[in-house]
């Protein structure tokens, strides 16, 4: 349809929404934004909200769906959590002072990955715009590395990182759990990320790389990326520039708060691949969920920065010695001073300054933003005071970190009021006797009140008329109302304005002047307030960075308290980290079983090292077996984000990565069955673990036929023995694997303690070294509850095999003699006609007899 068939309004909501065809365009009308069309529809449907007709234009109803403006922000939030876009169009021309339709804009894309307003946001986690890219004529390597971009508006934190593999790509997507992706439009990234909600692609120009550097370098204000050390990271700096487009874009901002960029390189943190990362727990449980994971145990953090930076730390342990014994000896000297509860009570009223200043950076920072900002920054003197009682070389540094604001406090204190309204639109956020204007316009608009009863008073005497009262209202202003009775006594100079029921209103040209002046004042007063408003955002923005820098070294101190909090109520002790491949573990506790057992958690040693990289470790179901492997990562984890760990002792060397393969779960999102995830995750360990790695295997080989699975697990554990050499915990239910302890030096045999008393079994999930020497399969059915006769044919069953297995040595698959811990349910006996054929002799035989032999075992 031509736009001239349609009326001018109708013209220009089609224009600008043809520039945001993939937006849901809320175009503001007078109270209401309004969706029309397929926005309309979609709205309607997604909102539950009545989808109606606005008139016609060219010639057809046009469907039409409204929100409240003052209601708009839910149902924003509900349309961007589903992944959708919202740009707003605002009004931006009073009605009836132009020609034609008021003149509209739009002021912001809300998209998942740029929220800001807090009502947006989870509080406790990043909510990041991540963009990823990697030139797609090659495979990526190390020459043709993926680059990944993230940003939190919210938080102006803005980095950026390189990794040589897709799979590496994955892994850091997976950490950084981005809110909002982009991505190249050409490039396959595979199933895992198709699926992925707020997945937007962008054409390949977007990621050029001499517009980006370009965009950078301009928006820096610097020659070159060198100052922040990714002059040479090409694919990052695509990503980074198209990322920094799109959220100048989005925002309608030049975003001159992101004063920073800054890279994570790989290898100063403990890399954890996408399948590692869920089986440990970290922060999110195998069933999505955030409880009793490390985090859940862990997080004694005191302010929602804390909790964010908590999590950050947790899912990128980091390698740097150095800033971990810091960490760790501010701990000390903190648990020393005896003032954790003290610095802890100092930090709860603390607001999350980092999104507060995000808002006014943006310049949409509310009244309340501001007022919380004031009450944190005066906790800061104390902490302060705090930290120089602590002397210690962190604490010292912090200290610096932590700006004096007191000017600002004393501004923002004078300036605000103690409980101001959410918004500033209705006024009273600025205190009376902040600002002598304000004051003044704010006495005449209430000023109102007395010249009201004066003149009540005064015309009731001139007029003699009892039931005369002043009053106003918005429609019809100020008015004399008088009783119907005596509205005929009313002098000749009152007009009338309004009949009731019961009663005449009038106006008087002395009510209307007051009326213009108070209400003049009154808008005048709201102006002023606005002003005085921005300028204490100016003033804020000045500070902008040492604000900002406050911000972060709270949440560190934060997450510093919450780890000497936890380690004086859990009784954790210091680890001591090594630059060695080790891993020794005194008493060794798992954080979160031992926060959820009535009973005491039975503690456990460990100890790989070079000498003795790689424990078989075996014992029956529920023995405690997966337990035990995980309290070892997780311990590790721990030691490498600063924190003291639930051990007696603990000596944790330096990895490069941590590999877990655990558990089996399909990824039917992925069409990959138990056994294929099974097997991508091992082949990932294999092709990449190091001397340096710290492996988890748990019933590798589960998932297929048990001689498949017995080969799979045995070859697995031998080339990780013999190649990877890496420190390596193998729990199997193959009792076979246990004798590879005596043909690989550094290989041994840990099992998980049980005993049996009346068929029942007692688990003592004691690791001891040696073998297990039994697998009370049947006796743990029992315990779940499998019926008596079940169990009672599965004994049957079990002593049938063991009669016939073959009791002597079988060769092993490598050609090892196999001496089975249990009785071996993997040898065959060898076919009774085998055995007859073995006995033919067909030189002795004549045709016939060789025939009837042929036919006798046919027959059978
Ligand atoms: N060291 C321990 N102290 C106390 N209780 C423990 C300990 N280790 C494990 N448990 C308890 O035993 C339960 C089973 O442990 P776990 O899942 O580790 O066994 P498993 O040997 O891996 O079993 P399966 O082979 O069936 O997977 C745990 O949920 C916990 O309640």
């Amino acid at each position: 349809m031509a736009s001239n068939e349609h009326t001018p309004m109708m013209q220009q909501y089609l224009g600008i929404k043809a520039q945001h065809p993939h937006d849901l365009l809320f175009y503001r009308m007078g109270d209401f934004y309004e969706l029309f069309y397929d926005d309309a529809r979609h709205a309607a449907q997604m909102l539950d909200i009545t989808l109606t007709a606005r008139g016609q234009s060219g010639g057809k109803p046009i469907p039409m769906a409204g929100i409240p403006y003052h209601a708009a922000e839910n149902y924003i939030a509900k349309i961007v959590r589903l992944g959708r876009t919202v740009a707003i169009c605002e009004q931006m021309s009073e009605p009836g002072l132009t020609k034609g339709p008021v003149q509209r804009e739009v002021v912001r894309v809300i998209t998942p990955g740029t929220l800001t307003d807090e009502a947006f946001l989870a509080e406790g986690l990043d909510n990041l715009l991540v963009a990823a890219w990697y030139n797609t004529r090659h495979r990526p390597s190390t020459d043709n590395p993926v680059g990944i971009a993230y940003l939190d508006i919210s938080t102006s934190r803005f980095g950026v990182i390189e990794v040589d593999s897709l799979g590496g790509a994955l892994a850091e997507l997976q950490r950084l759990r981005p809110a909002e992706l982009l991505l190249d439009e050409e490039a396959d990234w595979g199933d895992e990320l198709n699926q992925y909600v707020g997945r937007r692609t962008l054409p390949p120009w977007h990621f050029e790389h001499q517009t980006c550097r370009t965009l950078l370098q301009e928006h820096f204000k610097v020659k070159n990326l060198q100052g922040f050390g990714i002059d040479h990271m090409s694919a990052a700096i695509n990503c980074a520039g198209a990322l920094l487009e799109y959220a100048r874009n989005t925002q309608r901002s030049d975003l001159q708060h992101l004063q920073h960029i800054s890279a994570d390189i790989p290898n100063d943190a403990i890399v954890l691949d996408a399948a590692s990362r869920r089986n440990l727990e970290l922060d999110i449980n195998l069933q999505g969920g955030e409880d009793f994971t490390l985090n859940w145990v862990l997080n004694q953090t005191r302010t929602t920065m804390g909790k964010r930076l908590l999590r950050r730390w947790l899912n990128r342990p980091l390698r740097d010695l150095s800033t971990l014994v810091a960490r760790l000896d501010f701990n000390d000297a903190l648990r020393q001073s005896l003032k954790t509860d003290e610095l802890g009570q100092l930090l709860s009223p603390i607001g999350d300054l980092e999104r507060i200043l995000g808002r006014v950076a943006l310049r949409s920072a509310r009244p309340r933003d501001l007022t919380r900002l004031n009450d944190s920054l005066q906790q800061i003197p104390d902490v302060k005071r705090l930290l120089t009682s602590l002397d210690n070389e962190l604490s010292t540094s912090l200290y610096t970190a932590l700006h004096d604001f007191e000017a600002l406090t004393q501004e923002l204190s004078r300036a605000l009021e103690d409980n101001p309204p959410m918004v500033l639109r209705d006024g009273g956020v600025i205190r009376d006797g902040y600002d002598a204007d304000l004051d003044e316009l704010r006495q005449l608009s209430q000023g109102a009140g007395d010249l009201l009863t004066r003149v009540e008073t005064r015309e009731r005497e001139a007029t003699g008329l009892s039931t005369l009262k002043v009053g106003y209202n918005r429609v019809h202003g100020f008015y004399i109302e008088v009783s119907k009775a005596q509205s005929e006594g009313v002098p000749a100079h009152y007009i009338r304005r309004q009949t009731l029921k019961n009663a005449e209103r009038y106006i008087i040209d002395e009510l209307k002047e007051y009326e213009d002046r108070v209400l003049s004042s009154k808008s005048r007063a709201l102006a002023r307030e606005k002003q005085l408003y921005e300028a204490l955002l100016d003033q804020l923005n000045e500070h902008l960075h040492s604000l900002q820098s406050t911000a972060k070294a709270l949440a560190e101190i934060d997450v510093l308290c919450c780890f000497t909090t936890q380690a004086e109520q859990l009784q954790w002790t210091r680890p001591v980290l090594t630059p060695n491949a080790e891993l020794i573990i005194e008493s060794g506790r798992h954080p979160v079983v031992e926060a959820l057992l009535d009973q005491p958690f039975v503690p456990n040693d460990v100890s790989l090292n070079k000498q003795c990289p790689m424990y078989i470790v075996t014992g029956p179901n529920m023995g405690g077996k997966s337990t035990y492997m995980r309290q070892n990562a997780l311990i590790a984890i721990l030691a490498h984000i600063g924190s003291f760990v639930p051990a007696k002792k603990a000596i944790v060397g330096d990895f490069d990565r941590i590999f877990t393969r655990m558990g089996s779960s399909d990824d039917i999102a992925g069409g990959r069955s138990t056994f294929m995830v099974e097997m991508t995750e091992t082949a990932n360990i294999l092709n990449n673990a190091t001397e340096r790695s710290l492996v988890l295997m748990d019933e590798v080989g589960r998932g297929t036929s048990t001689f498949d699975g017995l080969s799979i697990a045995w070859s697995a554990a031998e080339h990780l023995a013999e190649h990877n050499r890496s420190l390596c915990l193998f729990a199997t239910h193959y009792f076979e694997l246990t004798v590879l302890a005596e043909h690989y030096q550094g290989v041994g045999n840990l099992h998980l303690k049980a005993a049996e008393h009346d068929e029942h079994i007692i688990f003592m999930h004691q690791v001891l070294d040696g073998p297990a020497s039994q697998s009370y399969g049947i006796q743990v059915a029992r315990l779940a509850g499998v019926p008596p006769s079940v169990l009672a044919s599965a004994r049957q069953k079990l002593h049938e095999l063991e009669d016939s297995a073959v009791k002597k040595p079988t060769r092993g698959l490598q050609g090892a003699v196999l001496e089975p811990a249990q009785p071996d349910l993997f040898s065959i006996q060898e076919h009774p006609a085998m055995v007859s054929l073995r006995q033919l002799e067909p030189d002795n035989m004549t045709p016939r007899q060789a025939l009837e032999w042929l036919y006798d075992w046919h027959k059978k």
